[in-house]
């Protein structure tokens, strides 16, 4: 048998192989792609898999002659998710267990910590935990809208060796292949870079969303914590025997060499800033200084309301993004600390509390 070096990998599997007819769940593609599941979890290879389809899924249960508005597509996943779920289930003689996430449970510390520890416990347990966004639930500010995204924060999350996005193209073409015949399959990616962006169109099929944008945006999130991607084709049973051989039957994303660290990486893809400081151009300076920390005298301007452990987006005064960081200050504080820069009091805050914001806790941004 041969020895793959995985020891967890994130699965997600898109709504054309759930719903291929747009008629509710079907078992045509699903059957192979839980064997593959089953065939990883036998060689001790543990598995994650974050299911799309519940709207494709539930859609055959309203009326199809009415506007599919938001909150009927709501209805639609909350239907869905259920027959999906039973599906799945339906395969597999181990248990499984349902996590319904949305963007809001991710970009917060602690429940992103919490979601950490619940599928870790699944995992030891044996159980197979199968991820979906929460859309019955879930508003435009709280959601991630595309699996793809959220399947590369959850392998993050799990400290995953391998993400495998299962779509209904053979990986990533040069250009849309169900539009351009002449488009070219790229085995291997080596870096991300706007040229491989150019590349993706929207999705073709009546089910999908995102197209390959978010899938590149999943690789990128994925290689930078140093998990390989690959786009790879679930309509295809081929493609899962050339996995378990080892070899590679779409698109691969190289992982980084150099990963970030956990946190800087949750803290660059996960969370969103609560608010922002701008300071004066010598940032750099302060980061390479002693202590490698930004003070009060740096801070020209507080923007938003964030208390003591948000993420704040660190501006220069033109307008470069050039971090994320943890505020160490409240922006109440940071406020008072900007007004007040040479007052003794605002000297002896710092003193005693420590800087604004700490090396340790700066994720440093692409300057553009
Ligand atoms: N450069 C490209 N290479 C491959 N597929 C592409 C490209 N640009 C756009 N696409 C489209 O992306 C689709 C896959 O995305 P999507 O429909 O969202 O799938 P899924 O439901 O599996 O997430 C393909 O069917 C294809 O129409
Ligand atoms: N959460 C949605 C799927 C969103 C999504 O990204 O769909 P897809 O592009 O098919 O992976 C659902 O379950 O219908």
């Amino acid at each position: 048998m041969q020895k793959l070096n995985w020891r967890r990998i994130v699965l997600k599997v898109g709504s054309a192989l759930i719903a291929p007819d747009q008629d509710g769940c079907r078992s045509r593609y699903l059957l192979t792609i839980a064997q593959f599941i089953v065939r990883c979890r036998a060689r001790g290879i543990e598995v994650i898999l974050v299911s799309s389809g519940s709207v494709a899924a539930g859609s055959h249960l309203f009326p199809s002659d009415q506007p599919r508005s938001v909150v009927m597509k709501k209805a639609m996943a909350a239907a869905g998710q259920t027959e999906m779920m039973a599906m799945w289930d339906r395969f597999f003689d181990f248990p499984s267990a349902q996590l319904l996430l949305t963007h809001g449970d991710l970009r917060d510390r602690e429940r992103y910590q919490s979601i950490r520890e619940t599928v870790f416990t699944l995992l030891e347990h044996g159980v197979l935990p199968i991820i979906n966004e929460n859309d019955a639930v879930t508003t435009d500010d709280l959601k991630v809208g595309d699996n793809d995204n959220l399947s590369a924060m959850v392998a993050a999350a799990a400290d995953a060796d391998a993400l495998m996005i299962f779509s209904d193209v053979d990986g990533l073409y040069d250009k849309n292949p169900n539009l351009h015949d002449d488009a070219v399959l790229l085995p291997e990616i080596k870096s991300i870079d706007d040229s491989i962006y150019a590349m993706a169109g929207c999705a073709t099929s009546a089910v999908g969303t995102g197209g390959m944008k978010t899938k590149i945006e999943a690789a990128e999130k994925a290689t930078s914590h140093g998990i390989a991607t690959y786009i790879i084709n679930g309509f295809k049973e081929e493609t899962f025997t050339r996995l378990l051989a080892g070899e590679n039957p779409g698109s691969v994303f190289l992982p980084y060499e150099k990963p970030m660290q956990d946190s800087i990486h949750w803290m660059t893809h996960t969370a969103n800033e609560q608010g922002e400081v701008v300071v004066e151009g010598s940032f750099d300076d302060s980061l390479e200084g002693e202590d490698g920390c930004l003070r009060g005298d740096e801070i020209r301007e507080v923007h938003g309301e964030f208390a003591v452990g948000d993420t704040i987006l660190v501006r220069s005064e033109d307008g470069t993004r050039l971090a994320k960081a943890t505020a160490n200050y409240s922006s109440c504080l940071l406020n008072f600390i900007a007004d007040n820069e040479q007052s003794e009091f605002s000297e002896k805050m710092q003193d005693s509390i420590g800087p604004i914001i700490s090396e340790k806790d700066i994720a440093l941004l692409e300057k553009s």
